[in-house]
Parts: C-alpha cells; sequence; structure tokens
C-alpha cells in the first residue's frame, strides 16, 4: 500500500479547486488565494510534477462580473455569466504562470467531448502534449456549451475523468472543509474528520448530506463518487481543505493532511474507464440470476440467453446499463444490437440469432473487453 509519503512524491497529480474555495465569499475570485495555488502548481511543476488544475470559478467571477446578487437559476444565464467569468479566471492563472515562467493553457470539455471515443481520444492526446510541452491545462467545463441533459454540472466529476484520461498517481480535490467528516460539518460541530478510507466504500456514501449552496455544486457526494470514478485508473483521491498553509505542497511531502481514499480494485484498460465515464445509459437489460453471478464474478460476456426484458431506445455501438433481477445496476456496456433486435434475441441461444434475426453481428449480446462493472 503506498504510504502519504510516496503519494506525495508520485508524478502526475490532477488538482481541483471548487467554486466554494475560490470565490470571495460571493465577490468574485479570491484572488490572493488563487495567487497562492497557482505559485505552489508552479513550483510543483518546476520540481518535475506534472499537474492539471481543474479550476471552478467562471460562473462566479462571471456572476461579479455582472453585478448578479444570486446565482440564475436558468441555464441560459449560468452559461452567460460562465463565459464573461471564464476570461477572468484564465487571465488570472495566465498572468502568475508567466511570472513562473511557465505557459497556462485553457481546456473546455463538455461531456459530449469525453463521450465520443474520437473526441475522447483527442483530448488525451492534447492533455498528454500540454504536459509534455511543461505547460499547465487549467481545464474547466465549458459551460456556454453543455446542455442540461448532458453537464458535468459539477466539477469533481470532470476531474474525476480527467484523471482516467491520463492516468492521473493523484486526484487533490481542494475544498472549504479539512476533508470528509462523519457528518456534514457546517450541520454538526462535533463532526470528526475521516482521515483514511477506500474510495468505493458505500458506507462513506452514508455520511454525506446533499447540499447545493450558493456557489458550490457538488457538496461532499460528488467528491466520493468522483474518488471512485478516479480509482478506476488506479489513482487515489485526498479531499483537504484549500485553506490550508502551503497545501499542496504540504501533501507533496507526504503531511498527513485531509481525507485520503485508495483505489480498491486493480486499475482497469483504458477503453473500460471510457465505457464507465459515460454518464448517459440509453437503456437497460434486465438479467437473470444466472446472468447477473457470471457477468459479477466470473467476468464474462452478456449473452442474449440471460436478459429478461430490455429498456429503452438504443442502436448498435450505444452504453447500456446491465441490471440484476433485485434491480441494482452492476455494469455497463456498449451493446452489439440494437433494442428491438435485443428485445427478439432475449432469452434465446447465441446460435438462436441467425435464425430470428436473419443475420448475426456478434454472438454475444454485450462482449466482455466491453463490460465493465459498476
Ligand atoms: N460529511 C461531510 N463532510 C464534509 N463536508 C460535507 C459533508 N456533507 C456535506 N458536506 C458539505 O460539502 C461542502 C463542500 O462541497 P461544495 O460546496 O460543492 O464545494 P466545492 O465547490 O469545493 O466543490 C461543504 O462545505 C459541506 O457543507
Ligand atoms: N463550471 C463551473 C463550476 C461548477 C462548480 O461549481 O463545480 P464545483 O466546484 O464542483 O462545485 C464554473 O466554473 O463556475
Amino acid at each position: 500500500m503506498m504510504t502519504r509519503e510516496q503519494l506525495g512524491q508520485s508524478q502526475r497529480w490532477v488538482v481541483k479547486i471548487g467554486s466554494a474555495l475560490i470565490t470571495d465569499e460571493g465577490r468574485g475570485l479570491d484572488q490572493a488565494a488563487l495567487t497562492d495555488w497557482a505559485e505552489q502548481v508552479a513550483r510543483l511543476s518546476r520540481e518535475g510534477r506534472e499537474i492539471i488544475l481543474v479550476s471552478s470559478g467562471a460562473v462566479a467571477e462571471g456572476m461579479s462580473r455582472l453585478g448578479l446578487k444570486q446565482r440564475p437559476k436558468a441555464l441560459y444565464a449560468l452559461q452567460a455569466a460562465a463565459a464573461v467569468g471564464q476570461m477572468g479566471l484564465i487571465q488570472a492563472y495566465e498572468s502568475i504562470f508567466q511570472r513562473h515562467g511557465l505557459h497556462a493553457a485553457q481546456v473546455l470539455l463538455t461531456h459530449d467531448d469525453l463521450a465520443n471515443r474520437r473526441r475522447y481520444l483527442n483530448a488525451r492526446s492534447t492533455l498528454r502534449t500540454l504536459m509534455e510541452m511543461r505547460a499547465i491545462p487549467v481545464v474547466n467545463e465549458n459551460d456556454t456549451v453543455a446542455t442540461e441533459e448532458i453537464r458535468f454540472g459539477d466539477n469533481d466529476t470532470l476531474a474525476a475523468l480527467v484523471c482516467n484520461l491520463v492516468e492521473a498517481s493523484m486526484l487533490v480535490i481542494l475544498t472549504d472543509q479539512e476533508g470528509l467528516f462523519d457528518a456534514d460539518p457546517r450541520a454538526q460541530t462535533e463532526a470528526n474528520l475521516v482521515s483514511e478510507g477506500w474510495a468505493s466504500d458505500v458506507a462513506l456514501q452514508k455520511l454525506v448530506a446533499p447540499r447545493f449552496g450558493a456557489l458550490g455544486s457538488g457538496g461532499m457526494a460528488t467528491k466520493l463518487s468522483a474518488a471512485a470514478r478516479a480509482a478506476r485508473s488506479g489513482t487515489h483521491t485526498i479531499i483537504a481543505s484549500g485553506r490550508q498553509p502551503r497545501i499542496l505542497e504540504r501533501l507533496a511531502a507526504g503531511e498527513n493532511l485531509g481525507t485520503l481514499l485508495r483505489p480498491d480494485r486493480e486499475p482497469v484498460a483504458a477503453r473500460k474507464q471510457w465505457i464507465a465515464g459515460q454518464l448517459v445509459s440509453r437503456g437497460q437489460l434486465i438479467l437473470d440470476a444466472g446472468a447477473a453471478d457470471v457477468i459479477r464474478s466470473a467476468g464474462r460476456s452478456l449473452l442474449a440467453v440471460g436478459v429478461t426484458e430490455v429498456k429503452g431506445k438504443f442502436s448498435r455501438g450505444d452504453v447500456v446499463t446491465c441490471v440484476a433481477p433485485d434491480g441494482v445496476a452492476i455494469a455497463r456496456g456498449l451493446v452489439n444490437y440494437g433494442a428491438d433486435e435485443a428485445r427478439r434475441i432475449k432469452g434465446h441461444r447465441a446460435e438462436k440469432i441467425a435464425a430470428i434475426l436473419g443475420y448475426v453481428d456478434e454472438l454475444e449480446l454485450i462482449h466482455r473487453d466491453n463490460l465493465v462493472l459498476l
């Protein structure tokens, strides 16, 4: 198991700075704090670490520049505020990194970019190239064009997908709390900090209260699911307070701060990480107990014979969810047949497919290489 010191020494970090932290109580960006984090990033990068920043703050800065007192509710108004605010955000990073002789690179991503395999691979090459050039990518959601249906909404999820994209060793989520507490510290002053846990421990999920603050969007829940997502590429997550002096440098020195969430499974293949990262599933395949069992425990392909019901509208190549008979979603995968064909072949053995459909695309409904456990 990696020690805090070894993790601190690790090479590739994604550092996420949340809205709750980066904004000066709704009065735009906290320039002094932002300067401090960026300077730490610059120093760590000059020492040879590869760092990608995922920075929130566009909406908050836009609200301040436009004189809006409250976070707009309508998506188009949020998007307009983000477009204005992103200018301030990137200007701030650019000028600080420039002082350290480093280039900042603006990378704005939508979920669509990562859902489309070719664009995903392009984003990966671009980020890798920027790191080779020793530029510092500053990533945010491309709020201006993201639609409600496919928004990340919070930057925790985006940061985790970036970790998968570049196979980061560490995800540091800086927020306004010292880490994960055993109860929401805003509601309970007695709450205790959890200093370490497993990224996909469901017991941790029970500790977090849903919270939709004035500025931040995800609360602690999205940070935990981000840690579980990041773990798929073997990435360790530390949730820590951005208000601690020299926080990034102290984490690099191996100091025991915040909550460390360790990956608890072997890293999955890059292609499977991409499948697991899809936020939209087009349909559901309800499995019988035998199929659910072999998929969960033996990593087998899904055959039509083990499917009892097909829900939704999907085409060959879409992402669908496999659901066990008790209603629990157990896996996601790229399906080899569209919904209509899947309905016709469900419950039948592979050798019957040709007789039912008049052709055979593949013997499996979802091949195990395209299937990932949740
Ligand atoms: N168990 C918990 N431990 C720590 N914080 C929690 C917990 N449950 C809920 N929270 C809330 O999550 C908030 C951080 O999330 P959020 O406001 O989205 O921050 P950010 O903008 O940095 O992503 C904290 O301010 C806290 O009120
Ligand atoms: N893209 C948005 C950030 C969304 C957001 O607030 O995320 P988070 O910091 O996770 O609460 C912005 O720059 O304002």
